[in-house]
């Protein structure tokens, strides 16, 4: 590797300056989907990110997935995983799992994680302060939980005592129910409800391609009409389609930026938010001045 020299580290630093002053003190929620989980050191890239950005005052919010984990456990117990439209058909018994899997492991996993690696990291549930409350969506999907309304109240206080919450997406009823959400859903409600300055979705491929098979025909910047015209196209397809809905509800929501951007590359947010050139697919209402 060709070795850099302190000038063009400090050169590198003073690049960030004008994205640093840009979020400093803005909120940022970062969606991390269970597929971009592949390995332990990806996974210590991604939060040592999320850390970087908190200490140089960005109010980061994490919303995780966790898919590829609940199967895991659900195969374990001879349970098998069912899908309508994307979203995972959840029974009692699934949702136990659920609830165990993502509240429990995941969420725990990741605040250790972030904890170890000098940040401070609250790990909270939709249940918790009933934060997510919910309906049932459908009776053909069980216990997956179509979002009401929101209480940002406690990822607010959190994010002003300078913490990084942590949420994994179980919503409740009125009862105290729990509810399955998907967690790209649940991000992009979050990040409305909380006037985000940007969401940031971390998944396994690098953003909207025109061919999803050719990495070279990645689309950089999306405004929302495009994105429904590359729907009715059917360029868009299978998980893409709930994905990419979600960032344009967000910014429908009034987040000013949206990024898709393969959480398997090694700092993708750093990259992403912090330099020019960016590195995924970013949607904004309509032309502005650039990422
Ligand atoms: N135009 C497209 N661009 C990128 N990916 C696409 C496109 N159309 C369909 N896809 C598929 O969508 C997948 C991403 O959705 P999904 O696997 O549900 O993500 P996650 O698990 O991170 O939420 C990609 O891996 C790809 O196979
Ligand atoms: C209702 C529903 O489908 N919930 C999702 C929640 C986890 C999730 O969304 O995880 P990823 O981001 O890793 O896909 C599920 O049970 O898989």
């Amino acid at each position: 590797m060709q070795s850099v020299t302190n000038a063009q580290k400090a050169q590198i630093l003073m690049n960030a300056l004008p994205y640093i002053k840009k979020y400093s003190g803005k909120i940022v929620v970062v969606k991390y989907g269970g597929n971009a989980m592949v390995n332990e050191s990806l996974k210590r890239a991604v939060m040592g990110d999320i850390v970087l950005l908190n200490l140089i005052g960005i109010k980061v919010v994490l919303v995780h997935g966790g898919g590829p984990h609940i199967k895991e456990v659900l195969d374990r117990v001879g349970i098998e995983s069912k899908f309508i439209d994307g979203l995972r058909v959840t029974d009692a018994e699934t949702m136990k799992i659920v609830q165990m899997v993502l509240a429990g492991q995941v969420n725990k996993d990741l605040v250790s994680l972030i904890g170890s690696m000098g940040g401070n990291a609250i790990g909270l549930c939709g249940l918790d302060d009933r934060m997510i409350r919910v309906r049932k969506q459908s009776d053909d999907l069980g216990f997956v939980g179509k979002i009401t309304s929101l209480d940002v109240e406690i990822i607010q206080d959190n994010l002003d005592k300078g913490y990084i919450p942590v949420i994994a997406t179980i919503g409740t009823d009125k009862n105290g129910q729990a509810y399955n959400i998907n967690a790209d859903t649940a991000a992009a409600e979050i990040a409305g409800a909380l006037n985000a300055e940007c969401m940031v979705s971390m998944t396994n491929i690098d953003g909207v391609l025109r061919d999803k098979d050719d990495p070279s025909s990645l689309i950089t910047d999306l405004t929302l009409a495009q994105a429904d015209e590359l729907k009715k196209e059917g360029v868009i397809a299978g998980g893409m389609i709930p994905k990419v809905q979600c960032c344009i509800d967000a910014i429908q929501a009034g987040v000013k930026k949206v990024f898709i951007v393969n959480g398997m590359v090694p700092h993708a947010i750093l990259i992403e938010l912090l330099t020019e050139e960016g590195l995924g697919t970013m949607f904004v209402n309509k032309y502005s001045e650039g990422r």
